[in-house]
């Protein structure tokens, strides 16, 4: 068994992994006091891993915190940390600087070269709203980077004198309140972004993980695959060719 362990800039993701297929996918805002405690009851109903990986682009302290939550439990435990290469499992990096890639968009790549035959457009709909583009026979095409649905929202309230901080309102259209308003504003900010971004790149088609994932397909004019463990998925790819 294998624990899969996703830290991004809101929530830690995790699954537990056997015979090469990624369990339920759990995840859990951080910023919550007694985070470490509460994760330890969560993952001390587990068996022993043979191994844990883990994919970090959020806090270092919280980082720290999980990584002490396994030790404690699994003393000696191996950790594979992956990071972003200039190739890897059949996907080239576009990046001028390989490493610089987010770890989640570079083992999302790779989940979706072996996983989805054809040409994606990856979005990861997290903290922040990331596409990467990935031609059909494994090149990574470069991407984008744009804020996320909550980070936009927060922006709003943190930057103006008025605006509140909204949740998500019933209706998605022409808003007739602040708040409708601003939740429809920045949802379409989101869907603008991935729909603009296929008008200029028409034969990709569009493969969404994070946590607004689903919530966007449900906006999008086009079609849209979502597979919230594809982050996970790549992770195990690493994992698996880290214990051959
Ligand atoms: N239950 C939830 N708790 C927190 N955020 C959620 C939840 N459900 C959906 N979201 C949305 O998901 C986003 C975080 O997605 P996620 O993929 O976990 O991000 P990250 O990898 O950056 O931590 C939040 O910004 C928020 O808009
Ligand atoms: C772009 C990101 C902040 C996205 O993080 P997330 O929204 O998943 O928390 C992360 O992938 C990152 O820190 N990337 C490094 C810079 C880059 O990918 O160019
Ligand atoms: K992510």
């Amino acid at each position: 068994m294998t624990l899969l362990v996703d830290l991004g800039n809101s929530r830690l993701k995790w699954a537990l992994a056997v015979d090469g297929k990624v369990g339920d996918l759990h995840a859990v805002d951080y910023r919550q006091a007694g985070f470490a405690a509460w994760l330890r009851r969560q993952w001390q109903t587990y068996a022993t891993p043979e191994c844990i990986g883990v994919a970090a682009v959020g806090a270092p302290a919280v980082l720290d915190d999980v990584l002490r939550v396994a030790q404690s439990l699994w003393p000696g435990v191996a950790i594979v940390k992956p990071l972003s290469t200039a190739s890897s499992a059949g996907v080239v990096n576009a990046y001028r600087f390989p490493d610089k890639l987010g770890i989640d968009r570079w083992l999302a790549l790779l989940a979706a070269r072996r996983d989805y035959p054809g040409q994606w457009c990856i979005v990861d709909c997290g903290t922040a709203i990331t596409l990467d583009l990935l031609s059909e026979d494994g090149r990574h095409q470069g991407g984008l980077i744009a804020p996320g649905v909550s980070l936009m929202k927060g922006v709003l309230a943190f930057g103006t004198e008025v605006l509140p901080l909204v949740e998500r309102q019933a209706d998605f259209g022409l808003g007739m309140t602040t708040e409708a308003a601003i939740d429809s504003g920045v949802l379409s900010a989101a869907i603008g972004l991935i729909e603009a971004t296929l008008i200029r790149h028409p034969h990709y088609r569009l493969l969404m993980c994070g946590g607004d994932a689903e919530l966007l397909q449900g906006l999008l004019t086009v079609e849209a695959v979502v597979d919230v463990k594809l982050v996970l998925k790549g992770l195990l790819i690493c994992c698996e060719a880290g214990r051959r």
